[in-house]
């Protein structure tokens, strides 16, 4: 299979629509991206790496930072984290609220906003804010191999000054005792690791451990457990974009976690690990031209969790 040759083809199909999808403009320094920048770099298992369009240009990668995230909360605290937030697809809106008091300040998933708070605050225990943002950016690092990741702070700064949704549903938790931090530090750290800055390149290579039963075969590392790693993959299927979840399987069928910012990181267990960028959303704030992109990759590769 010339991995090359599909993704080539895949970016010139699509040249036509870049710029398709709306910004993240509620966050308002992700207003300013340029729409019309398209990206997609596919790591796998074996080390290679293949790229096309604007792969090595940094983006903030919002809500793909959630997999790292459960990924520490997991080794900090085990299995005992799901006491606190559940492993149900939402079936509503990534900043919702509604379900949040019917079901006592325990969020449905760990990948939509309240869940990833609540994830926040289990990364934090023990540890300053800033502290547990250096753990995040050094994990991340250490995933992707490389040491130029960043955090965007004037993204952070940007949300921290207009995230007025998730200081709600951060202090709604806290009355429920969901939250044991200070509102603003919890916050401090999940609008940091929203920032954090990577190039679809990076993103993937920092996935591929998904793809690899929980080991980096490149270092050969192991991260998590090969039954923690399947478990990661279950949960970015069945919760990963939100109430546009059943429909990212429908038409990729892979574990896959999008951000507002517009990439996607795509699992093929075994394979590869995937990173697509256009910021252009579509209306349940997934990256139009990500999905449309990646459902071309997975139809070409036969690369599907349900069979070729
Ligand atoms: N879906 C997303 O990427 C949302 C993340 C964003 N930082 C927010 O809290 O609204």
């Amino acid at each position: 299979m010339d991995l090359q040759a599909i993704i080539d083809d895949i970016a010139l199909t699509l040249a036509e629509r870049r710029g398709e999808g709306k910004v993240a403009d509620y966050i308002p320094e992700l207003a300013k991206v340029d729409p019309h920048q398209f990206g997609i770099a596919v790591t796998t298992v074996d080390g290679q790496v293949f790229t096309v369009g604007d792969a090595a240009t940094p983006f903030s990668i919002q809500s793909v930072s959630k997999v790292f995230m459960l990924t520490l909360a997991l080794g900090k605290a085990g299995e005992g984290i799901w006491k606190r937030v559940g492993r149900e697809p939402s079936g509503t809106a990534f900043n919702s609220i509604v379900q949040l008091e019917h079901e006592h300040g325990i969020p449905r998933n760990p990948f939509v906003n309240a869940g990833a708070i609540v994830v926040c605050d289990m990364v934090l225990a023990g540890h300053k804010p800033k502290e547990a943002i250096g753990e995040v950016l050094r994990f991340v690092r250490y995933l992707a191999d490389d040491e130029t990741i960043t955090i965007d702070r004037a993204v952070a700064k940007s949300e921290t000054e207009t995230g007025f949704r998730n200081y709600a549903l951060a202090n709604f938790m806290r009355s429920f005792d969901n939250l044991h931090h200070d509102v603003d530090h919890v916050l401090g750290v999940y609008f940091h690791q929203c920032a954090l800055s990577m190039t679809c390149r990076q993103l993937s290579r920092a996935g591929l451990f998904l793809a690899a039963q929980g080991a980096d075969p490149i270092s050969g590392y192991s991260v998590v457990s090969p039954k923690r790693a399947r478990r990661i993959n279950a949960l970015m299927l069945t919760c990963g974009h939100y109430d546009g979840s059943g429909d990212f399987a429908y038409h990729v069928g892979l574990p896959g976690k999008s951000g507002v910012g517009g990439g996607i990181l795509a699992i093929a267990p075994g394979k590869a690990s995937i990173a697509v960028w256009s910021p252009g959303l579509n209306k349940v704030g997934n990256s139009a031209l990500g999905s449309a992109a990646l459902e071309m990759l997975a139809t070409r590769t036969g690369w599907s969790v349900f069979g070729a």
